[in-house]
């Protein structure tokens, strides 16, 4: 970023006043009466009836529409570990677009936490007062275990968004670049640089949704993930490959896709002079690319290229995903997010990409013309489709695979976020 853009980030958060976002009240508060109610004496009333029955938290608190957005700052974007205070903006951004996008409250909490056990601890005992969990930022290995605690331990959904969130924006976006590249998911050769928290979900999704493990070369700071490594961790071990390559110079020739999911500027231009024809590039890392965009168009014309990023087209990034997705889990008071709603996530964005971009879109990206092709794999977030189209699926998939507490939303379509209370 050039200088000014990056006084223009610190100004965006310091001005008019500290921080991304506020609380606000849901009820009159102008007098006596008003105090009397929502607080001594009245509000001893609403604590009587949730310890009498805690399903009514949801009828008399915040809880059904709330979701905790936790860190330990260990992986912030691809900054790396800079520990949970520096991680505060990140998760008050999350907060923003949960707000913004699907009419979610949420809070954040950044954990100084000494072991993945105590961070497990400190969110299992808090856990309650919340509709679900948004785990955010947690580097590998130790998220994987953290995540896999709490979903056990706690009743509502616990989500992993730097694994699930991404993964299920990632395949979509890749289904449909795919198919504009004229390639089989199947048959399609994948190099994906890191294998952390994002690249093992997103490689995971990407072979349930027809790819085949043994066309992936996934590579961390040591290179190619294979079967000789005697270094690798169980989620790494997933896929190990028997192969002789073992740089990301040698696992690049001739591949059809490359996935980054790791760092700035690990992609050169010579490595993607390597790849097969119409290459598709999803570099994911934020907020700087594993190659930016100029550079690859500037060295193929026949990319169809993405990046995590809102200055750029394709942005294929967790927010397509995470707000509506919870959106649709609280709906229907689901105890967890499954599989059955991951799927039903991909091809809720993957389709809605397939349709005419509505007059709004395109006058917030400022264009005169966004069609189904190489610069649109996937929709913007600006969309105010994805709402109704991904929050509804998942709601469904929910209902269809048994996780659902409540039956489908009879307030659905949802057109707006002044909607989501019915
Ligand atoms: N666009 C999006 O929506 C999202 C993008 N991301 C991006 O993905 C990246 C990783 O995030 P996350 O998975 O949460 O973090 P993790 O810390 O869990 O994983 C980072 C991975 O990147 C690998 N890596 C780092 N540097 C290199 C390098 N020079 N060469 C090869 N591999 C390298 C690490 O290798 P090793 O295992 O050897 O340490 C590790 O496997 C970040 O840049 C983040 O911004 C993440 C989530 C969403
Ligand atoms: C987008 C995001 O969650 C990340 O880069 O970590
Ligand atoms: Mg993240």
């Amino acid at each position: 970023m050039t200088d000014a853009k990056k006084q223009a980030a610190l100004d965006y958060h310091s001005q008019p006043i500290p921080g991304k976002l506020s609380v606000e009240l849901t009820k009159p508060t102008v007098s006596a009466k008003h105090l009397a109610l929502a607080y001594s004496p009245g509000v001893a009333e609403p604590c009587r009836e949730i310890a009498r029955d805690p399903e009514n938290a949801y009828l008399y608190t915040g809880k059904g529409n709330l979701v905790a957005v936790i860190s330990d700052g260990s992986a912030i974007l691809g900054l790396g570990d800079l520990g949970p205070l520096a991680s505060k903006p990140v998760m008050e951004g999350k907060g923003v677009l949960f707000k913004k996008f699907a009419g979610i409250n949420s809070v954040d909490i950044e954990v100084n936490a000494e072991s993945p056990q105590a961070f497990i601890d400190t969110v299992a005992r808090i856990a309650d007062t919340w509709g679900g969990i948004n785990l955010e930022d947690i580097k590998a290995p130790e998220c994987f275990e953290i995540e896999r605690a709490l979903v056990e331990q706690c009743s509502i959904p616990v989500f992993h968004d730097d694994q699930h969130g991404t993964a299920i924006v990632t395949v979509a976006g890749m289904l449909n670049a795919l198919d504009i590249a004229g390639k089989k998911v199947e048959d399609a050769r994948v190099v994906c640089l890191g294998a952390g928290a994002a690249a093992v979900a997103c490689m995971k999704l990407l072979v349930s949704c027809g790819a085949r493990a043994e066309h992936i070369y996934m590579l961390d700071r040591k290179g190619v993930i294979h079967s000789g490594r005697e270094d690798l961790n169980q989620y790494k071990a997933m896929f190990a490959t028997e192969t002789e390559r073992r740089t990301l110079d040698d696992a690049i020739e001739g591949a059809d896709v490359f996935v980054g999911l790791s760092g700035p500027n690990l992609l050169s231009p010579e490595q993607l002079k390597k790849m097969a024809a119409n290459p598709v590039v999803f570099a994911c890392s934020n907020p700087d690319p594993e190659i930016h965009p100029d550079v690859a168009n500037a060295v193929r014309d026949d990319v169809i290229m993405a990046t995590g990023r809102s200055d750029f087209p394709n942005q294929v990034n967790n927010v397509l995903g995470f707000p509506f997705i919870f959106r649709g889990a609280l709906d229907v008071r689901a105890t967890r997010i499954n599989e059955e709603m991951k799927v039903a996530a991909v091809h809720a964005l993957k389709d809605l990409a397939r349709e005419p971009v509505p007059q709004e879109v395109l006058d917030a990206y400022e264009l005169d013309k966004l069609e189904f092709g190489c610069g649109y794999i996937i929709p913007t977030p600006l969309d105010t489709r994805l709402l109704d189209r991904v929050s509804s699926a998942v709601a469904q998939a929910a209902v269809d695979s048994g996780v659902a507490r409540k039956p489908y939303p009879s307030h659905y379509p949802l057109t707006s976020v002044e909607e989501v209370y019915g």
